[in-house]
């Protein structure tokens, strides 16, 4: 596992666990005790044996020093918790307690409150209380409690608890995760596309992210001054030529470009990647290279690269920078992925954001480019769509910067898969790479040349793409679509694909339907998309996505996630409950951004 480490700097944050026990003493607290400290030991323990940080590291709990039976008590976890960096808090209890003595004000921590569905004690009692008083202060938090009775004394942890923990805490620690580091922007607005405006309050009031912005030029700089480490620099070059195979030439003969011109690219793209790294997380080489300022980097836990058109128009293009940086893997070997929004649409960043760290999976960045109709594929290919796909079929596909990780050479259980990179083999990732090929770019768009990752996604993936989008008078907005990638029979795929460009990566993706609304046929879910872009995650994460919006306090439009899975704060449930996604707008617009 090479990773490397000056990437996380400040460490991650921790879940902090809150046993809340009823007061009274000479009796009852004293009773209750052990079973109290028992719950958040195990709640503790099932955090830390499923949830892993971005770098593979295990998810590290604090429990209060002793149960909480009041406010001293609740004061005295709450500086714990200050010292020890928490960043999601669960209150745990058997019993009743007093609400608004126990509960944690920290208004900008995700909270959840899991009561003990037992009757010798009653934990769901206070769970109800005190949710009444979160909703009361207008500091919403989750509340858990199990569907079935369990016997007083009894230390496991119910299947359903244990789901709604750990979507809870799955969402709980992306919103900590996140803040504090920044969206560096790289370059500007790219083509007029709105989500690349890159919109400062909101990444601040709402994810608690700083907006740091740096000119392509700083690249120009970089590359002619030689602010890069040369020995990784060799290296990557050597592993490139190695490993990443040249595609034909696409162009028209007239306009190709020279082999001396072409292989000139391939060292710019690879500098190009390691600088955009080093401007991102910062890179201690470069200290003792006496570039101290750049070797710090911009604490970016996200970026956007402008590409077109100045810097396109006249160098090689960010593809080539944007797929391996969104991979998993590279020459130093196999690891996290770093989030990369092409076009610096930064919108589009934030999901795969959210993406990303829900899941510590690579994420694909796409255009939404076609709804293919079954009549318009049996039209053009005289192939009638069956399976996943009959009811049409969108095409995703952007200029060649999406995850190799994409191209679901990766497998679990057999199956094609995007997995954290810990889980990854060298050969699932020479796979990839070998699965990929680098198409000299379209010169009709991209005059400076550069090169587009080519490579068709396997079919038979869950995946769920999403989108953020900013609306003036509401704020953000998400969507979310769950479906599977789509195998087509390779005629059929190439008389659609060559109607595009063939040199860029496709995703062939069937939505879900519902018969209703935005998910009545895929044309709907095309028509009814936001923006020109998503981003699309392994597996069906909208529930953790809808969660996870909830806690931002962002919107959901439209979602195709069955509703028992949908897990908000408690309080949302009093905004109505006969339309969840007019009580959310509603929620949301009331509690306002998480860090207003
Ligand atoms: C090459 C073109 O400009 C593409 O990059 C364009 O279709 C987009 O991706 C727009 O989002
Ligand atoms: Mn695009």
């Amino acid at each position: 596992m090479a990773e490397q480490n000056f990437r996380w700097n400040g460490g991650f944050p921790k879940i902090g666990i809150r046993p809340t026990i009823d007061g009274r003493r000479k009796g009852v607290r004293e009773s209750l005790e052990d079973q109290t400290m028992n719950m958040a030991i195990g709640v503790a323990k099932l955090f830390s044996d499923n949830l892993r940080y971005p770098d593979g590291s295990p998810v590290e709990c604090v429990i209060a020093d002793s149960c909480i039976g009041g406010v001293a008590e609740s004061a005295a976890a709450a500086s714990k918790f200050a010292r020890e960096n928490v960043g999601v808090s669960i209150t745990v209890t058997p019993c009743w307690c007093y609400g608004t003595e126990t509960m944690d004000m920290d208004p900008a921590i995700p909270k959840a409150v899991w009561g003990f569905n037992g009757t010798e004690r009653p934990g769901a009692v206070y769970l109800a209380a005190v949710l009444s008083a979160y909703a009361q202060k207008g500091l919403p938090a989750f509340g858990i409690y199990g569907k079935d009775v369990q016997d007083a004394g009894t230390t496991d942890v119910p299947e359903d608890v244990k789901g709604k923990l750990l979507g809870f805490a799955r969402a709980g620690l992306a919103v900590a995760l996140m803040k504090g580091k920044s969206y560096l922007s790289m370059g500007s607005v790219s083509m007029g596309i709105a989500g690349s405006i890159v919109n400062d309050s909101f990444f601040q009031e709402y994810l608690g992210l700083r907006t740091e912005y740096v000119d392509m030029s700083e690249f120009v700089r970089r590359m002619d001054e030689k602010i890069y480490d040369p020995a990784e620099y060799e290296k990557a070059l050597a592993w490139v030529k190695e490993n990443c195979i040249e595609g034909p030439d696409n162009n028209p003969a007239e306009i190709q470009t020279s082999r001396q011109r072409k292989d000139k690219d391939w060292e710019t793209v690879v500098k190009m990647t390691i600088i955009a790294r080093d401007l991102m997380v910062g890179n201690p080489r470069l200290a003792e290279l006496d570039y101290g300022e750049e070797a710090q980097g911009h604490n970016a836990i996200v970026s956007g690269f402008q590409g077109q058109r100045q810097w396109t128009d006249h160098f090689p293009n960010g593809d080539f920078m944007e797929a391996i940086l969104n991979s998993s893997f590279d020459w130093n070997g196999i690891r996290a992925p770093y989030m990369v929004a092409t076009e610096n649409d930064s919108l589009n960043g934030a999901v795969m954001l959210f993406g990303n760290l829900l899941t510590n999976t690579a994420q694909i960045f796409a255009d939404v480019r076609t709804y293919w109709s079954p009549d318009s594929v049996e039209r053009v290919t005289g192939h009638k769509l069956t399976g996943a796909a009959a009811n049409g079929l969108l095409h995703l596909i952007n200029s060649g910067p999406a995850t190799l990780d994409g191209t679901g050479e990766q497998t679990k259980n057999c199956k094609p898969a995007m997995k954290p990179f810990w889980e990854i083999s060298a050969e699932e990732a020479q796979k990839c790479l070998n699965a990929t090929s680098w198409r000299p770019a379209s010169v009709e768009y991209f005059r400076g040349g550069g090169y587009s990752s080519d490579f068709l996604t396997r079919g038979g993936m869950p995946m769920t793409m999403s989108r953020l989008n900013l609306v003036k008078g509401i704020g953000p907005v998400l969507q979310i679509a769950e479906g599977y990638s789509v195998d087509l029979p390779a005629d059929v795929h190439d008389t659609l694909d060559k109607r595009t460009d063939s040199t860029w990566p496709t995703t062939w993706f069937a939505p879900i339907l519902t018969g209703k609304g935005s998910f009545g046929s895929v044309y709907d879910v095309m028509d009814n998309w936001g923006a020109n872009h998503g981003s699309i995650s392994f597996g069906h994460i909208g529930a953790d996505l809808i969660t996870l919006a909830s806690m931002l306090r962002i919107p959901v439009s439209m979602h195709n996630v069955p509703e028992d899975q949908i897990f908000r704060p408690r309080v949302w449930g009093l905004f109505g409950t006969d339309n969840a996604e007019s009580a959310d707008y509603r929620a949301c617009n009331n509690f306002g951004p998480l860090y207003k």
